[in-house]
């Protein structure tokens, strides 16, 4: 029927969404199935997932004979494992999300951050070795691969500006994404969110709280990284960011409507 009447409908320019998925996930068969089946319902919503893998580094790095020591939830790299962590995070792992993803019908194409030189890195000054600290660049790749529906998958591997590979905090890596296309973002991990010294899950979290509970060590490990990333972001972007599980997905359809779930990181 051809109705002069009806306007056509000019869709709103939806941001894309940046989901972070911690390894983890990865020893958990149905889950990634799970946040798949979520993601393939996500109806015009153009996502990007970054993920880590440090269980599966810890796990082959004990295998080779190496010892490893994490600062701050940051592991401390040192030039002889580069190599190694590599190609367990930019290999092993992202190719078995992207096969997941595509047994499932969605069109998911593996890349790390220096692809089409999306992510710029610097070494970073804090002693711990091929750590790299990035940078949003260029968007085109990215841009692209969304507007032909494509389903990115990014591993946190990145390369310093004379060509070598460093290991960026997958939390870290997520953000920068995120800044790179003004994106929302999602940090989900393997607990419902941040627990508090009463140890009870938070709603809300700020910078002061935040430094309170690391000081306390209350906030520990991977999550001291997680909550810092997701600090920066907040006062980055001027909102909050919301850290939640990848064990409940529906919860990702309720955060896209506005319901606070998992802990809410707050700017200043
Ligand atoms: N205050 C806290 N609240 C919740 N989890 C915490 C807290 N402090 C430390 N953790 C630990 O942090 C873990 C999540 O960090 P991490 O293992 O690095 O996750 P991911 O791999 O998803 O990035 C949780 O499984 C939990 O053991
Ligand atoms: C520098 C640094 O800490 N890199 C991380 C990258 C992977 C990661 O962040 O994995 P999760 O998200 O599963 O923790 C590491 O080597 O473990």
């Amino acid at each position: 029927m051809n109705n002069p009447e009806l306007k056509p409908v000019v869709k709103p320019v939806l941001k894309p969404l940046v989901i972070k998925i911690g390894g983890a996930i990865l020893e958990k068969e149905s889950a990634l199935s799970a946040l798949f089946s979520v993601i393939a319902q996500l109806k015009n919503k153009q996502v990007v997932l970054v993920h880590g893998g440090g269980c599966v580094v810890d796990k082959m790095l004990a295998q080779a004979g190496f010892t490893t020591e994490k600062i701050q939830g940051l592991r401390v790299t040192p030039k002889e494992q580069i190599a190694l962590i590599s190609g367990v995070l930019a290999g092993t792992v992202n190719k078995a999300i992207v096969a997941t993803a595509n047994s499932m019908g969605l069109a998911a194409v593996g890349l790390s951050l220096n692809d089409g030189d999306m992510i710029s890195c610097t070494l970073s000054q804090q002693n711990l070795g091929q750590v790299g600290v990035p940078q949003s660049n260029n968007s085109k790749l990215l841009d692209t691969l969304l507007k032909t529906n494509f389903l990115p998958v990014i591993s946190s591997i990145g390369a310093l500006d004379n060509g070598d590979l460093v290991n960026v905090n997958a939390d870290d890596a997520a953000v920068a994404i995120c800044q790179l296309l003004n994106a929302e973002l999602l940090l989900l991990t393997d607990v419902n969110g941040v627990k508090g010294a009463d140890g009870q899950y938070l709603a809300s979290l700020n910078a002061e709280q935040a430094q309170q509970l690391i000081k306390q060590g209350v906030i520990a490990g991977g999550m001291t990284a997680k909550v810092n990333a997701a600090l920066y972001a907040a006062q980055q972007l001027r909102r909050s960011i919301a850290v939640a599980s990848w064990q409940s997905p529906e919860q990702i359809s309720q955060l896209l409507d506005g319901v606070g779930v998992g802990t809410q990181i707050q700017p200043n």
